[in-house]
């Protein structure tokens, strides 16, 4: 339904009209009775209208352009103030004759005639009965014909059909008005206060959205009742577009209102980040590909990186999935491809350095020095895979600092202790939430070069869990043959890792990978003797403490007496790892002083060290005496590092049961069964009576029940154990001995014997009965090691027991 056209008037003469109370646009049924009275004159005045049709009873603006028409409105406005209206067949004709207009047309009564500002002539008219034209008289100077008037056919008041028909109109012309945007809402308070049927179905069919022709046809409709009803299928069809249009408007609405609401979220969340100084999506795409110009990454990594990095502009930045991505492609970028720090070939300054940081240890320096020699000469060498061996505490993880200073590489260094996750090295594919890359990747981030010293420390315990196997990883980590493709889970991309440099560590040899021992350089490093260790003490340890703590070496000075009283007695390690602590007490105890601006002597005195550090606490890992029969010093090998053992035995009236105790594990207890059996069978050469193991029961033991104890090496030391006791014979002072024994009463050799010999120098021991195969092993012990022992190598077990008793009997020897 479109609005009446009163829009070609400007705002201000409309309400003019308004005002104006000639203008009654709501006709009423008495009004409608008047105006069916009045006699139509014979000739009127024809008025053609383009583009719209009159009804009888509606009030309509029209703007007379034409000359014609103005004249037309003129003449008439002075005169009876009626013309005829009817509407073009066609609204293109501009100069209108009989045959271009509708023969069926309405009377109009001129209501108001308004001269406006562009030149314009509008007039206010009202439709009164329609006419039909009989003939044009005249066409100058405008249309005039003859008509006569065209009686409507109206049903009968009471006419039920009708009345519905008339109801329905009005209902339908309320809804479509509250529909429409475009109608204002005062129209359906005049729709329902019309109450002429007639005048009702006319108001709704000129104001109804029809072209001229469908608006001609229902104004010829003669048949009240039919026009009725043409006019509410008009209104029908009106309704449903309406209908759908409202639908469709709704669904683009509701369609662009989310649209429009995720703009705005975005502008404000941009807004909110250039407020907290954050960095909008679009800046940090354009920022990752500035950072990725400056890489000197290969071709294939470029091309993955392009990939990936269109893939994050796609994204929506709220998505958690953005922020995987964009730590993705950060670690790309942080990664150093194909970046080198320049190694340093001054092999005098190197050897300094690692004299510098770490006293004796030459095994390790020179094999250094040896790469660093064959580097400078080839520079395309693949970095070789060294494992350092030995007991904590001996500098194995600082030398690779000390390494990595003397190439002038960084420095990086992962702890694979308790590793039981093959993630750990290879990383999580990155679809996993939490997804990380790997340690070795992590860390060549961190180094920020392609080539550091790479530190694994304690490689050997490194465990199997349910998550893969983690040594197999680092298979591929340490074969120089496949590791410049080096596999990162997260990564996606392999990595060159052929110019890193790898220095493992590791306290024993037996728990590592066999596939991953191959792989590497071993190099022993064994534990120090005390003259090392006050060495270390005084020129590493201590200054390195004083230093940590503020202070000077002139706040503070132990001599080499007090050095060795510490080591001594407060230390029971091969390495220096406890010394350093308790070095770092005598520190902390000249700090306290200082700051508490109190006495005490700079120079450490006997007592200032057991004021500090309490009575010397390891007094029994010294030999013990001989004075009791059964009791023989053996030498055991650890984790830990060499550490001396006493065996004790003693019988008791008894059936000749053998008791062993010391929390000895299952070869140690055969060890001493070997023993046992040996002596019964020998018990003549030896002197002893047999019938002694029926009447006494033996009982072997080893103290520190605490510490679990395995391993053959202890054979020898039992059977001289037992020998002494049968025998009641004196053991020979500060001897010790390890070896293995057979049932022939064969000795065998055993390992770790660099250990073994530092931990009996440090036991005050003299004497050393080892195997004659052992021999090869004290040969590549460094001298210094070996001075103020002496060493019996023995084959057969009556050697050991000619080296180790004397034909001496114990003080207050039993009688057996
Ligand atoms: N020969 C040495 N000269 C100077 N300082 C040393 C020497 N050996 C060890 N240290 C010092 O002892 C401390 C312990 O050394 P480090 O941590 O390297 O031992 P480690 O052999 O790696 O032990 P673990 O097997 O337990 O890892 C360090 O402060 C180190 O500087």
């Amino acid at each position: 339904m479109s609005r009446t056209k009163f829009t070609d008037i400007d705002s201000l003469s409309l309400q003019d009209l308004e005002q104006d109370a000639e203008l009654i646009p709501l006709m009423t049924p008495e009004d409608e009775e008047e105006i069916n009275k009045e006699k139509l004159p014979e000739t009127l005045p024809i008025l053609p209208l383009r583009n719209t049709v009159l009804f009888p009873g509606v009030v309509i603006p029209i703007t007379a352009g034409r000359d014609k028409s103005i004249k037309l409105i003129q003449d008439a406005n002075n005169g009876s103030k009626v013309v005829g209206v009817v509407s073009q067949k066609s609204e293109e004709v501009e100069n209108p004759t009989g045959k271009d207009i509708n023969t069926l047309g309405v009377v109009a009564r001129i209501l108001r005639v308004l001269k406006m500002p562009d030149g314009n002539t509008t007039v206010i008219i009202q439709g009164k009965k329609r006419f039909e034209i009989d003939e044009v008289i005249t066409e100058d100077p405008y249309l005039q014909a003859t008509i006569k008037e065209v009686p409507e056919a109206r049903p009968e008041k009471e006419n039920e059909e009708f009345s519905a028909i008339v109801d329905s109109i009005k209902e339908l012309a309320l809804k479509i008005i509250k529909q429409s945007p475009n109608i204002p809402s005062e129209a359906s308070f005049a729709i329902s206060n019309i109450e002429s049927p007639s005048f009702l179905i006319n108001f709704v069919s000129s104001n109804m959205n029809l072209s001229v022709a469908d608006k001609q046809k229902l104004l010829a409709t003669n048949d009240l009742k039919e026009r009725a009803l043409a006019t509410l299928k008009f209104m029908n069809v009106e309704q449903q577009k309406l209908e759908l249009k409202n639908d469709i408007q709704s669904k683009v609405q509701s369609d662009m209102s989310q649209q429009q609401r995720e703009y705005f979220l975005h502008q404000q969340m941009k807004t909110i980040q250039e407020e907290l100084g954050g960095v909008s999506h679009e800046d940090e795409v354009e920022e990752m590909k500035q950072r990725a110009k400056k890489k000197s990454w290969g071709e294939d990594v470029a091309k993955h990186f392009k990939k990936e990095i269109s893939k994050l502009q796609r994204m929506n930045p709220q998505v958690s999935e953005y922020s995987i991505q964009r730590n993705y492609l950060d670690l790309f970028l942080d990664l150093p491809w194909n970046e080198f720090s320049k190694d340093k070939f001054d092999l005098k300054r190197a050897m300094k350095i690692l004299d510098r940081d770490h006293y004796g240890l030459e095994d390790v320096k020179k094999r250094i020095i040896e790469y660093l020699a064959v580097l400078k000469l080839r520079n395309d060498m693949k970095s070789p895979i060294l494992c350092l061996y030995g007991p904590p505490g001996v500098g194995k993880t600082s030398l690779g600092k000390s390494v990595a200073e003397a190439l002038g590489r960084e420095y990086v260094r992962i702890s694979l202790g308790g590793l039981r996750d093959e993630a750990e090295i290879r990383g999580h594919r990155k679809t996993y939430i939490g997804a990380m890359p790997g340690r070795i990747i992590q860390s060549l981030k961190k180094a920020g070069t392609s080539n550091p010293v790479f530190v694994l420390d304690e490689i050997d315990k490194i465990g199997t869990g349910n998550q893969g196997d983690p040594s197999s990883a680092l298979l591929e980590v340490l074969d120089p043959e496949q590791n410049n493709e080096f596999h990162d889970n997260f990564l996606e991309m392999g990595f060159d890792l052929s110019k890193v440099m790898f220095i493992a560590t590791c306290n024993s040899l037996n728990t590592i990978q066999p596939a991953l021992r191959d792989r590497m350089e071993i190099i022993n490093v064994t534990g120090y003797t005390i003259e090392e260790k006050v060495e270390i003490g005084k020129k590493h340890l201590l200054p390195k403490q004083l230093e940590e703590h503020g202070l000077t070496k002139d706040h503070l000075k132990i001599a080499k007496p007090q050095l060795e009283k510490i080591v001594e007695g407060y230390t029971r390690e091969s390495g220096v790892r406890s010394l350093e602590k308790q070095i770092a007490k005598m520190v902390r105890y000249a700090a306290k002083n200082i700051a508490m601006e109190e006495d005490y002597s700079v120079k450490i005195t006997n007592d200032d060290v057991v004021e500090v550090l309490g009575s010397p606490k390891l007094e029994r890992d010294k030999y013990e005496n001989n004075d009791v029969a059964g009791v023989v010093t053996g030498l055991a090998w650890t984790r830990v590092g060499g550490d001396i053992l006493f065996i004790e035995s003693i019988l008791s009236k008894g059936k000749g049961n053998l008791n062993i105790t010391g929390n000895l594990g299952k070869v140690m207890k055969e060890s001493a069964t070997i023993a046992m059996e040996y002596i019964k069978a020998h018990a003549e050469e030896f002197g002893i009576i047999p019938t002694i193991f029926e009447k006494y029961n033996v009982h072997i033991h080893v103290p520190e029940g605490a510490t679990p104890k395995d391993g053959p090496s202890a054979g020898i030391t039992m059977l001289t154990s037992l020998v002494s006791l049968f025998t009641q014979r004196k053991v020979k002072k500060s001897v010790a001995m390890t070896g293995e024994i057979t049932l022939r009463g064969k000795v065998l050799p055993v390992g770790g014997i660099k250990e073994k010999i530092l931990a009996a120098k440090r036991a005050r021991i003299k004497e050393i009965v080892l195997c004659e195969d052992n021999r090869r092993d004290i040969k590549e012990i460094k001298e210094e090691y070996l001075k103020g022992l002496t060493f019996h190598y023995v084959t057969d077990m009556s050697q050991v027991l000619d080296v180790a008793l004397t034909k001496q009997k114990v003080k207050n020897a039993k009688k057996l």
